[in-house]
């Protein structure tokens, strides 16, 4: 690895895809480290670059343009975060300017030297209690914007004008409460094995088990050695909770916050910290799996099973898989905890590649709650009627428990009123004349929303076709439950939380606040609520209407089915006194259904065993690798002639590679804002050739596409999560 032979110095920097350049340009400069923030020209413009390793034996064209202006300030991107871009950009098919730039805050690149170096040194002075007393008067003044901050998840720091004099828990509560509870034997097994050797564990543990507090542990040892300690958790409204669980058990550490819900001026402040090894615990969303951690440590990716680990646009890289990588790489051990992992982490533990430590037992022995299926078949049905949203016995079951002070969750995966509006008399649907979609009907806002492109109208008074005034909703979402529960429970207190809810900032956290004070008898939301939140005083759970997932085509859907299923059961009885009698009713059509049996038993390895054994036979993941070729077009059939026109380019590499490439087919949802959409399968059982194919084929098509003058867009997407 040479840094700038004869003056020269490759910079990565954020080339235009269409061009097809991905590597690092040359530029003359005197010497320069690798990681080091420059700017380049390119073209007519000035860029943001970072200096790449250069191959000591690369010949350096002859005239080469000189670097514009070099970023001393900050210290260099280390070799390992280097490697890790590297790695993602070469898995993911990305240039690698393109990416290593896009991982970084967007702030970043606005700086020049001087600006960077004012925040570096503020950053890192050390705090000063002095100034900090001095400033105690001010505390009530300021305790609102403390509050603001710490939802946005960082904690003052002394040298910020909103500083404390100590490190506040994110709660309020005394800061003594920082104090663990002893371990069980199962928790402090996998501490020592995790403390014992690098290498990758899955934390598998039934919901309630305690799997925060391994990690609590984990970290606290990963701190004790001088260590920074990576948390990463799949959704931003899963933070705040885990935030203030780590503020209080490590009052008196730094920790930062790294998430897209951040301002930007405190996600580069934020990672800037972490970048010059001031913060020592990073918590955040799959962005942050490419924080540039000099003492990294210990990686937690929390709830690994959840697709939102998966980017679903530009460089759609996998979070988890990721740290996995990154943890072999620095050599630092990495957990993967959930109570259903997925199946690819699964099979990994099959093949000893992952080694698995249990926690099988809820905290304080409490039993998981009973599974009822509920057969939908048995309700008595008037005719032309259609059946109701809730079978009575539900409804009693939760008006017993607001009798007894206990709280119920009705989860259903659908927000808004109702999925479409109809005219009882011409049969007019509310579709999107955007999308091959519907239109959803928003009765607190009266509006006919499409989920898709976001188009919005005021809902009309008579059908927009024949006129009659009769416009009726078809079937049912979280607000019409919400409403129904109502009724049916006069005097019960409803509470709703989905994304509708939750727009403004804050509002979640109050919600949730209610809802832990015993101020909401019922909640009723999508599956935000069903994942990851220690509510104390749910005794029963219900799902609505799980049912359409058996049979979706993806062929992941009933692995995510069980998933949500699993994480929304473990939302009740979570305090061991209220255990025996808490409950999980599924409402369903086909009661009789596997995945029902196993989730009745809570039989995560059941369920896997028998879906590994499917996949096997198919040929899916885990047992083969997959990517997805996607385009775009105003007309279908010019994305279909790209794509074929594609396949064919690579039919001859895939045959001797032994990939197979499948027709083009529609998505889903196939039409999006006026733009219609394909995607082509491509399949093998070896990931290496498959890589080996994709890179030797991509390249290709920025040129195909220039003679497909109709492709709007074109991407690939390597282990896709949704086919
Ligand atoms: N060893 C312990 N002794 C007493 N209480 C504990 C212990 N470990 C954890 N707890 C408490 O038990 C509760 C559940 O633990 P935790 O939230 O860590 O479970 P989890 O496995 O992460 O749950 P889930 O996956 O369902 O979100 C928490 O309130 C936690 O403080
Ligand atoms: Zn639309």
């Amino acid at each position: 690895m040479a840094d700038a032979v004869n003056g020269v110095v490759a910079v990565a920097v954020e080339t235009p895809q269409h061009t097809g350049l991905g590597a690092p340009l040359d530029y003359s400069a005197d010497a320069l480290p690798p990681g080091t923030l420059v700017r380049v020209p390119l073209g007519r413009r000035d860029v943001p670059g970072i200096v790449w390793d250069r191959p000591a034996e690369a010949e350096a064209p002859p005239e080469l343009r000189p670097v514009r202006e070099v970023l001393a300030a900050m210290p260099p991107l280390g070799a390992s975060w280097r490697q890790l871009v590297a790695f993602a950009a070469a898995y993911y098919q990305r240039g690698l300017g393109e990416l290593a730039l896009a991982v970084l805050p967007p702030e970043l690149r606005k700086l020049d030297d001087v600006q960077l170096a004012r925040r570096v040194a503020r950053l890192r002075k050390p705090a000063v209690p002095a100034r900090a007393a001095r400033r105690a008067g001010l505390a009530a003044a300021t305790a609102a914007a403390e509050a603001a901050d710490a939802q946005h998840g960082v904690q003052p720091a002394a040298d910020t004008p909103e500083a404390a004099p100590a490190f506040p828990p994110a709660e309020a509560g005394p800061p003594a409460a920082a104090e663990a509870p002893p371990l069980n034997d199962e928790q402090q097994a996998a501490v020592d094995a995790i403390g014992a050797a690098a290498g990758t564990y899955l934390l598998h543990g039934v919901t309630g088990s305690g799997k925060t507090e391994v990690y609590l542990h984990a970290a606290e040892a990963a701190l004790a050695a001088g260590r920074q300690v990576l948390v990463m958790v799949p959704e931003i409204n899963l933070t705040p909770q885990l935030e203030a669980r780590l503020a209080q058990r490590f009052a008196g550490r730094r920790l930062v916050a790294l998430h897209s819900a951040l301002t930007p001026a405190q996600r580069l402040k934020h990672w800037l910290l972490a970048h010059l090894g001031e913060a020592d615990l990073v918590l955040g969303t799959r962005l942050a799996v490419f924080a540039s951690l000099p003492r990294l440590g210990l990686i937690v990716a929390d709830e690994e099973h959840d697709p939102s680990f998966k980017q679903q646009e530009g460089a759609r890289y996998s979070a988890r898989d990721l740290a996995v990588y990154r943890g072999h790489l620095e050599g630092v051990p990495v957990v993967l905890g959930s109570a259903t992992p997925s199946l690819e982490t699964w099979q990994r533990v099959q093949e000893g590649r992952y080694t698995r430590l249990a926690l099988s037992q809820r905290i304080g022995g409490g039993v998981l709650p009973r599974v009822r299926l509920f057969d939908m078949n048995t309700l008595p049905r008037q005719r032309g009627s259609a059946a109701p949203a809730l079978a009575p016995a539900l409804v009693d079951a939760v008006a017993e428990r607001i009798e007894r002070g206990e709280q119920s969750l009705l989860f259903l995966n659908r927000r808004g009123y109702a999925p479409v509006l109809h005219c009882t008399a011409c049969g007019w649907k509310s579709g999107c004349p955007h999308c091959s979609a519907w239109r959803v009907f928003h009765k607190g806002d009266r509006s006919l929303r499409c989920h898709h492109c976001g188009f919005s109208e005021r809902v009309p008074r008579a059908c927009p076709d024949c006129g009659n005034l009769d416009i009726a909703p078809l079937g049912r979402g979280t607000e019409r439950l919400e409403e129904q529960i109502a009724q049916l429970l006069p005097g019960a207190r409803v509470a709703r939380i989905d994304a509708d809810t939750t727009r403004l900032k804050g509002s979640l956290e109050a919600q949730l606040g209610a809802v832990h004070a015993g101020d909401v008898d019922v909640l009723v939301g999508t599956q935000m609520i069903a994942k990851g939140h220690d509510f104390r005083r749910i005794t029963l759970v219900a799902a609505v209407n799980p049912d359409s997932a058996l049979f979706a085509s993806d062929f992941r859907a009933p692995e995510r089915l069980f998933a949500l299923l699993m994480q929304a059961a473990g939302r009740a009885g979570r305090d061991a006194q209220q255990a025996a009698r808490s409950e999980m009713w599924v409402q369903s059509w086909h009661p009789q259904h596997a995945l029902y049996a196993a989730l009745r038993k809570h039989d995560y390895e059941a369920f896997a065993a028998s879906q590994l054994e499917e996949r096997q036979s198919a040929g899916l993941p885990p047992f083969s690798s997959l990517a997805l070729l996607r385009a775009e077009a105003r007309e279908a059939s010019i994305a279909q002639g790209f794509l074929r026109a594609a396949s064919e380019l690579a039919q001859a590499m895939a045959d001797e590679a032994g990939v197979t490439l499948y027709p083009p087919v529609p998505p889903p949802v196939a039409r999006v804002a006026d733009v219609d959409r394909l995607q082509m399968l491509v399949e093998s059982p070896s990931r290496v050739a498959l890589q080996r194919l994709l890179a030797a084929w991509l390249p290709q098509l920025h040129a195909l596409r220039s003679v497909h003058k109709g492709v709007l867009r074109w991407a690939v997407d390597v282990d896709p999560l949704a086919i």
